[in-house]
């Protein structure tokens, strides 16, 4: 059974289609990146998935049920979201933050799981520290660990390394892998298609609502996709750990 299932799924905002018949699925064990221009739909389709916004046709099924006929607790029992926007109204200390990924735990069980979860990002030593005085790199890793604590069967992950500097990319990449890896799913979406490619087993691109490619790494960002969709020309480079793509500038 998929955790996440959209089928033929198309949505609008306002008056505007955002999604057209898009069709995706997240199984447990896979980290699967979503990835496209600005405005492609990454962000619609997270956020349908969470039932954030209603389906015009087709159908959206978190863990095998129909995700509008499920209440928000049992949403977030099944899947776990941390969005683009990265404002928390109340300077909390971050461990207290983090421990509001588990609600459903009593306090001490929720603040034990909060602390091992900002150790796995590398922000134990920012547990004290109120979120509103921390760089905006530092209440990402802190925001993250809020999502890992809920350890939801599905991790919807919203451009999680933007403004995170090149470690930082590495070690959030690294622990969705191991979420994965655990049997969860992790859908993430992502400009970085270096990163993409080198820690998804797929990647989902959307252009202009619609999925122009849903495959390996090396076959959805194929030259045809890098050219007409992102507007950019790519190398895929044979290394140890596999396939790397190299990123050209396109000139026409
Ligand atoms: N609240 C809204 N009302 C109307 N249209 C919206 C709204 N939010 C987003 N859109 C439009 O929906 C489309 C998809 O936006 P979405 O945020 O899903 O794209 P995205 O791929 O996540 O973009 P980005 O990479 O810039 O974050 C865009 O054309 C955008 O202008």
């Amino acid at each position: 059974m998929s955790l996440l299932a959209l089928n033929g799924v198309s949505a609008r905002l306002g008056p505007r289609p955002v999604l057209t018949d898009v069709d995706l699925t997240v199984r447990a064990g896979e980290l699967v990146a979503l990835c496209g221009p600005n405005g492609a739909g990454k962000t619609s389709v997270l956020r349908l998935a969470l039932g954030l916004i209603p389906t015009m046709a087709g159908e959206a099924r978190l863990g095998g049920d129909l995700v509008g006929e499920l209440g928000p607790q049992a949403r977030a029992l099944r899947a776990a979201y941390l969005p683009q926007e990265r404002h928390i109204a109340w300077n909390m200390p971050a461990i207290e933050i983090a421990a509001l990924g588990a609600p459903f735990l009593a306090g001490p069980e929720s603040l034990a799981r909060a602390r091992a979860a900002l150790d796995q990002v590398h922000a134990g030593d920012l547990a004290d520290r109120g979120v509103a005085d921390m760089s905006g790199g530092e209440r990402a890793r802190v925001l993250l660990a809020r999502a890992l604590v809920a350890d939801a069967p599905l991790l919807l992950a919203d451009e999680p390394v933007a403004g995170l500097d090149p470690a930082a990319q590495l070690l959030v990449m690294g622990r969705l892998r191991s979420y994965a890896n655990r049997g969860r799913g992790v859908l993430v979406s992502l400009h970085d298609l270096t990163l993409a490619a080198r820690h998804a087993d797929r990647i989902i691109v959307l252009d202009r609502g619609r999925v122009v490619a849903d495959a390996v790494p090396s076959e959805a960002l194929s030259d045809r996709v890098l050219r007409s969709v992102f507007g950019i020309a790519g190398q895929w480079l044979k290394s140890e750990g596999g396939p790397t793509l190299s990123i050209l500038p396109y000139c026409e």
